[in-house]
């Protein structure tokens, strides 16, 4: 096994708790608690497990947190005022509803309802600007996280071909903003791809970092993949099994056929996942810090 190729998540989130760690003691000795609101809407047994996760890292890193369940019945306009409420506590310093949202609830009106400096996922129009912008409010989770892994395991990006595979505004569209700033300092040159492309194996296989974020369960294959090139499975799929669970996480590539092509390759579980908890909590530090005028970067 090719161990040295795998490109774990555990590692590099523990090296953004440390920081997060003394970025909270500053905080705390100013008499700040930063705390992160989360609000569930309905009972996706994946979001439920994504949002335990959170609350429990809060608690182990000395954070307060609150999770809101709200029956999937909710309606729009209680969302709505639940959010108001919230943007007017001045103790709740990051606010975070989960995606997605029941269908009957525009995803859009929800997230411009946030205020933008309790913004903890980067997702509120004002900070998707700034992002564009090369002036970030925050950084988005997932693709900061990834960015995160690129640097801890010292993988070039500078005028590298970066192509991701997927264009949604959770993942795809900020990964390629990021990717390409000279901000995040990554100075990649990126391609995104995505359901309508002809011909989608021509450009995956001309990457040098491929991230793999539409959401189709082992969707890359070894022949899409250049050899040496580095993947980043940003997948998380379900797929029935005979075990406990009922179920095991797949990612959006094929991890036993692509893993002899990669230089460096996440796994799934284990990868980008945990990252996307870290800077969670990095920036509902950075947005209590702001909120209260104190410098802890
Ligand atoms: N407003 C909002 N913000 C989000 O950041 C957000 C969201 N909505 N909706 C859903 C996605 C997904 N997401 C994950 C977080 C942690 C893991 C994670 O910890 N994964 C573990 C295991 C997960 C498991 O065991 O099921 C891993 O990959 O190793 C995965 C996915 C945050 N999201």
């Amino acid at each position: 096994m090719q161990k040295d190729k795998l490109l774990k998540g555990k590692p590099v989130a523990d090296h953004i708790y440390g920081q997060v760690s003394e970025r909270l003691k500053i905080l705390k000795e100013k008499g700040i608690l930063p705390r992160l609101t989360v609000i569930l809407v309905g009972d996706d047994p994946a979001s439920k497990v994504y949002v335990s996760r959170k609350e429990k890292t809060c608690q182990k890193l000395g954070m307060d947190s609150e999770t809101l369940h709200l029956p999937a019945a909710t309606s729009q306009a209680e969302l709505l005022q639940l959010i108001e409420k919230l943007n007017a506590d001045r103790s709740t310093h990051g606010i975070l509803v989960q995606l997605p949202l029941p269908s009957h609830i525009d995803e859009h009106r929800v997230l411009l309802k946030i205020d933008p400096d309790k913004d903890v996922d980067c997702f509120h129009p004002r900070n998707v600007g700034l992002l564009v912008s090369g002036k970030p409010y925050v950084l988005p989770c997932t693709p900061a996280g990834i960015v995160e892994m690129l640097k801890y395991y010292q993988i070039q990006t500078e005028g590298k071909h970066a192509v991701i595979i997927g264009r949604s505004n959770i993942v795809g569209k900020p990964m390629a903003n990021l990717l390409m700033q000279k901000a995040s300092a990554a100075n990649a040159t990126v391609t995104v791809v995505h359901s309508r492309t002809k011909n989608l194996p021509e450009f995956t296989r001309q990457a040098d970092i491929l991230v793999a974020a539409m959401g189709r369960p082992e969707f890359v294959k070894a022949d899409m993949v250049k050899e040496g090139a580095v993947v980043i499975d940003v997948g998380i799929n379900r797929k029935d099994a005979d075990n406990e669970k009922g179920y095991v996480l797949v990612g959006d590539v094929a991890f036993d056929e692509v893993l002899p092509k990669a230089a460096g390759i996440t796994p799934v579980p284990g990868g980008v996942g945990p990252m996307t908890i870290a800077m969670l909590m990095h920036n509902t530090l950075t947005v209590a810090a702001r909120q209260n005028q104190i410098a802890i970067d």
